[in-house]
This record gives C-alpha cells, structure tokens and sequence, in this order.
C-alpha cells in the first residue's frame, strides 16, 4: 500500500494537494488538464519533486525523505531514458547494476526479460537501430529487471501510433499482473484509460483527487472531468 498522507507537492511557483491511499496490485490511471500537476504527482511520488508538507508511506514506513534510488518504484518517461551509446543488455543491465558489472546470473535474469517483452534477438543492438516500440520494449524490460513492487509510467506510449500502443499497454498490463506490482500511469487518452485501469486519479484545480473506479467514472464522469474529456 502506497500512503499519500496530506500531501502539498511544490515545483517551482506551483502547488498542488495529495492526500490518498493507493492498494498494491490495481492499475491507476492519472488524467487531467494539461499543466494540472500529473508529471509533478508521479515525481513527488519518486522523489524528483520536493514537498512543503505531508508524507508518503509505504507498507508503513515513512519514505518522503528517501533518495529516489531507495524508493520502491520505477519510473518510464515518454522518451524511454535510454542511453544511445549502450547496448540494450546493457540499458537493461542498469536497472539491476548501475556500475554495468554484470555477473552471469544478472545476465541470465536480462535474458529472460528481454525475451518476455519480444526482443530476445535484438540484444546487442544500441536503441538508434531499434524502431519506436522496440525501444519502449527495452524500457519495459528495465522495469521488470528492477522488479519493484510500484511502476510508474509518463505517458510512456504517447509517441507511437494507436496500434502500437495498444500493444504495448496490453504488455504493461501483462508484466504488472505477473510481478503483482502496481501501476500508475499518466495519460491523455481517455481510451487508454477504459483499457487498462482499475482506478482514475482525476488532477485539477490545484489537487490530485482520490482515486476513483474507471469504468465508473469514465461512464458517469462528474462536471470537472466531463469538461477535460469535451
Ligand atoms: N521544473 C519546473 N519548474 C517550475 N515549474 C514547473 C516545472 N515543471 C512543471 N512546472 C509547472 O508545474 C505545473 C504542473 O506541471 P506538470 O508537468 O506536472 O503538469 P501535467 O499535468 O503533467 O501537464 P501535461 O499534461 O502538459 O504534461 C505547471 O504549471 C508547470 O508549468
């Protein structure tokens, strides 16, 4: 269980309220105008983004002071963080070992993540000779390496076309059902939205509202979302 505990998130001039309790294993969608504070919510959550008051809990200890590095969570931007001067084994490798020491057993483990996300064959290339999904693929497979119990994802897929994404949402779905993690994931498609989650965090006004029921909400959606969907 992810604890946001009276949370007023700052960056810069803005500021934004959080006060929610987000449960292992359900998929969260994060939606919202743009410039409401999505980006800003994931990377309080991360430790990117710093806060005036409140704490984050997880499993019951206090992680608001918390490097990013020791947090329980992964993060994939929309530009897939991936070094173009490594290898993918090796742009996998550093969600395990950030000094890229690999041992045989790091190997194996990359191996094998690299084959669920489809790119068995693709290991030794850099990420310019890979086409757009393949790149988000070997992101992906960094977060399944990281096993973390929180995925957090920024709009991850916005770059690809429709088909695509779909695909690569519906492999996000898959990895997350098989680690047991949960996933939190920025988007601005209300499609994406009734594919893939559980729960909609709605962010507007100044606050991070708590998560309610997708399928729910995206049917009925109350005034202030009804006008962020048009
Ligand atoms: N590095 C920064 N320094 C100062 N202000 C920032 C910074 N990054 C974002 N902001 C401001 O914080 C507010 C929230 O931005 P944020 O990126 O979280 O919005 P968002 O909902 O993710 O938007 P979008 O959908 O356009 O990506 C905005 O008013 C933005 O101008």
């Amino acid at each position: 269980m992810l604890r946001l505990e009276n949370c007023e998130i700052v960056q810069g001039t803005f500021r934004m309220t959080a006060d929610m309790t987000l449960e292992q294993g359900q998929k969260y969608a994060v939606i919202g105008p743009s410039g409401a504070g999505k980006s800003t919510l994931l990377g309080a959550l991360c430790g990117f983004v710093p806060m005036a008051r409140g704490r984050i809990l997880h499993e019951g200890s206090n992680i608001t002071e918390a490097d990013p590095g020791a947090r329980p969570m992964t993060m994939l931007f929309q530009d897939n963080n991936l070094f173009p001067h490594l290898t993918v084994v090796l742009n996998v490798g550093l969600g395990i070992r950030p000094d890229m020491r690999l041992t045989t057993a790091d190997r194996s483990r990359i191996a094998d993540a690299l084959a669920r996300v489809g790119l068995a064959d693709q290991a030794e290339k850099r990420p310019a000779a890979l086409s757009g999904g393949q790149q988000s693929r070997a992101a992906l497979a960094r977060v399944l390496v990281q096993a973390q119990p929180w995925v957090l994802l920024d709009e991850p897929f916005a770059a690809l076309g429709p088909a695509l994404r779909n695909e690569m949402l519906d492999l996000v779905q898959g990895l997350v059902a098989e680690t047991g993690a949960g996933l939190i994931m920025v988007t601005h498609a209300p499609e994406d939205v009734r594919r893939i989650a559980d729960q909609v965090i709605f962010v507007g006004g100044g606050a991070a509202e708590a998560p309610r029921p997708a399928a729910e909400l995206m049917d009925n959606p109350p005034p202030e979302l009804k006008a962020y969907l048009g």
